[in-house]
């Protein structure tokens, strides 16, 4: 006999587990508020994240789990879940179940109740079991399972609200003793009673009203995961989001530039009243030109780009590009789930490198994990944008606007494609050199295409992905801006430091095609990618007569008064996509590999691709103006 009543605990405690993709950590961020990764497709969450919430005056600590389908399984992040479970501590597990495939679910509940009696089953998605003419009886399975259950819709605030009212209840007021199910079914820890015992369950609390006919969502796989229509629909659809985003972010771009750069004059004006003509050159020149430039050039793009990922995220159709995308990987003696962390390292390469853990055999995790840097990060993203932009921009006729924009897509997929092309090549290289191996076979989940959340998708991908991604910059962007004016401000025999710095740089960068300020850029970008490009500009006007550089067509005559041709701008794309992984990569990497040999590794592959493509695009341009 058992009951929730036995916490003496200022803090109760409560773990969330369930199958993967079930919505445990949109469960977990309706409760605590907290912004944990939620998409539809398996294995997002790879580690413990944990957060508090107070309800009617108690406090809880939630943690949530990465999905498991058994606490026996043998990925990293499963394992995760299992030990766990299985030396659980917490006052309670609340176990997250998906309402439309409810038996396969109900294997890992019965597994759970092996190991623990304080249960609690939450029935998820209960929307889209109605759609699907499934109904569920919460009070069936509450009879035969001795345990709380609740059904529920987690994208609904209001049901969270009822949830946290349900965990109260069960948590502390309602003093229920309950006849433990595991006393009941001694032999529940066997595969076979756990198999007979759900399907038995199954049948008596859910009723399916209406058989289930071949829908939209069978039409849409065929297209999506079709052998020739499957790669034709990514690069439309990749297409499509560049031009999209490149078409709004122009004008979000013009808006902001307008506001910010009219404001630099009268900030200076103010300023120079005040403070020493130095300092307030150095803030307004140097911070609060680079802070704008961020603001108006970066912001943008990654505003309507990520917001129009997450949706795709949401759809469910990530999983259907590491189902296409898995016959190249297996050609490079790859795992197919390395498509998901290199999607993974579109937002940021270190979370990308933590997702490699979703990849089962340690050889091709690996192979994902040196890899994922080949993909531009949120943090390189812009820079690639912006060098499109600026000198793609100027260099094209633009009547039409939108044509204009398309053209750049177009570019701008190639760019990306470019740096998928090395990945396939780099994981190659290594399955036949150091990373010898066969590719191991893995089953990949193909979740139920899903309607998006507009709106939370919105406010999602700009609160913590864009404004994230721009705050970093900007405290990125500062010290490096006081470095830059430092070095360039600090003589030694009549010579600036950073002029000093940049012609140490400038005879090997010129063999790359690039010039010492573009490499110094990239070194200082170390801490944060984002600063590349702001850093050359404070370099490049540091060194420069052009003092009233506003917009992206100042920009481009700055760049060419420094010597930028198109050969330059090619280099500079090249050794955005190939080049040093940034300093919190490079420490996760550390972290998850534990060795210092594959982080240098990780340093050093991209790097010397990125050395060698450079030298060998510059050597064709030189022999092409030559001719
Ligand atoms: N329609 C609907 N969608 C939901 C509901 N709950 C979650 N989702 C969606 O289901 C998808 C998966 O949700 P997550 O919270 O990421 O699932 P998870 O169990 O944490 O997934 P892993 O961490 O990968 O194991 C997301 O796209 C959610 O928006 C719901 O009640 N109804
Ligand atoms: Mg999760």
């Amino acid at each position: 006999m058992l009951h929730f009543h036995q916490k003496t605990d200022s803090v109760c405690t409560i773990i969330l587990a369930g199958n993967p993709n079930v919505g445990k950590s949109t469960v977990f961020n309706g409760l605590t508020g907290m912004h944990q990764h939620t998409g539809n497709w398996s294995g997002k969450t790879v580690a413990l994240a944990t957060g508090r919430c107070k309800i009617k005056n108690h406090t809880y600590a939630f943690t949530d789990l990465p999905g498991c389908y058994s606490l026996h399984a043998c990925s990293t992040e499963e394992k995760i879940a299992g030990s766990c479970l299985m030396g659980n501590t917490a006052h309670a597990v609340l176990v997250i179940c998906d309402a439309v495939c409810l038996e396969r679910n109900l294997h890992l509940v019965l597994q759970i109740l092996a190991v623990t009696d304080n249960v609690i089953l939450c029935v998820n998605l209960m929307d889209q079991a109605a759609k699907k003419g499934i109904h569920i009886s919460c009070d069936i399975l509450e009879k035969e399972l001795h345990i709380p259950v609740i059904g529920i819709t987690a994208r609904r605030k209001r049901e969270i609200r009822r949830l946290k009212t349900f965990l109260n209840t069960c948590m502390y007021e309602k003093n229920t003793v309950r006849q433990s199910f595991s006393e009941q079914n001694p032999d529940l820890s066997t595969p076979e009673i756990q198999a007979r015992l759900a399907s038995s369950l199954y049948q008596k609390a859910v009723c399916r009203k209406k058989q289930h006919l071949p829908s939209f969502d069978q039409a849409l796989d065929t297209l999506f995961t079709g052998k020739y229509t499957g790669i034709f629909c990514m690069l439309l659809l990749l297409l499509g989001i560049f031009w999209i985003t490149l078409l709004g972010a122009n004008s979000i771009s013009q808006v902001l530039q307008d506001v910010l750069f009219r404001l630099e004059p009268l900030l200076y004006e103010k300023l120079s009243g005040i403070l020493p003509l130095k300092l307030c050159q150095l803030l307004v020149f140097g911070c609060y030109r680079v802070t704008a430039w961020v603001v108006s050039v970066m912001l943008p793009p990654m505003a309507v780009f990520f917001p129009l990922f997450t949706l795709l995220e949401d759809f469910g159709y990530l999983p259907r590009i590491a189902f296409n995308m898995d016959c190249c990987f297996s050609k490079c003696r790859a795992c197919g789930k390395q498509a998901l962390t290199m999607l993974m390292g579109f937002g940021c390469n270190a979370v990308g490198v933590t997702g490699c853990r979703i990849i089962d055999s340690p050889r091709e995790r690996l192979i994902a994990i040196l890899t994922n840097s080949f993909v531009p990060c949120n943090g390189r993203f812009p820079t690639i944008l912006a060098v499109l932009t600026i000198f793609f921009a100027t260099a094209l006729p633009s009547d039409s606007r939108i044509l204009h924009a398309l053209l750049l897509a177009v570019l701008l997929t190639c760019v990306i494609l470019f740096g998928v092309a090395m990945t396939f090549l780099a994981s190659r290289l290594l399955s036949a050199t150091i990373l010898k191996g066969v590719p191991s076979s893995f089953t990949l989940e193909l979740p139920p295409y899903r309607k998006p959340q507009i709106c939370s998708v919105l406010l999602h991908s700009i609160i913590n992905r864009t404004l994230l991604v721009l705050t970093r910059a900007i405290f990125a962007a500062f010290p490096a801006g006081l470095l830059i004016w430092l070095t360039a401000n600090i003589r030694i025999d009549q010579t600036t430091l950073l002029t000093l710095l940049s012609s140490f740089l400038d005879p090997f960068a010129r063999l790359l095609g690039l010039d010492g300020t573009i490499l110094l850029a990239f070194i200082l970008g170390i801490p944060a990618n984002e600063i590349v490009i702001p850093v050359m500009i404070m370099a490049y006007t540091a060194q420069s007569s052009l003092v009233d550089f506003q917009s992206l067509s100042s920009l481009h005559t700055l760049l060419t008064e420094q010597g930028w041709t198109f050969s330059t701008a090619v280099s500079m794309l090249i050794f955005s996509v190939l080049h040093w992984p940034c300093a919190t990569t490079l420490l996760t990497i550390k972290k998850e590999t534990h060795s210092l040999k594959w982080t240098a590794l990780a340093f050093l592959l991209p790097t010397c691709m990125g050395f060698l493509l450079c030298f060998l695009v510059t050597c064709f341009f030189r022999i092409l103006s030559l001719s």
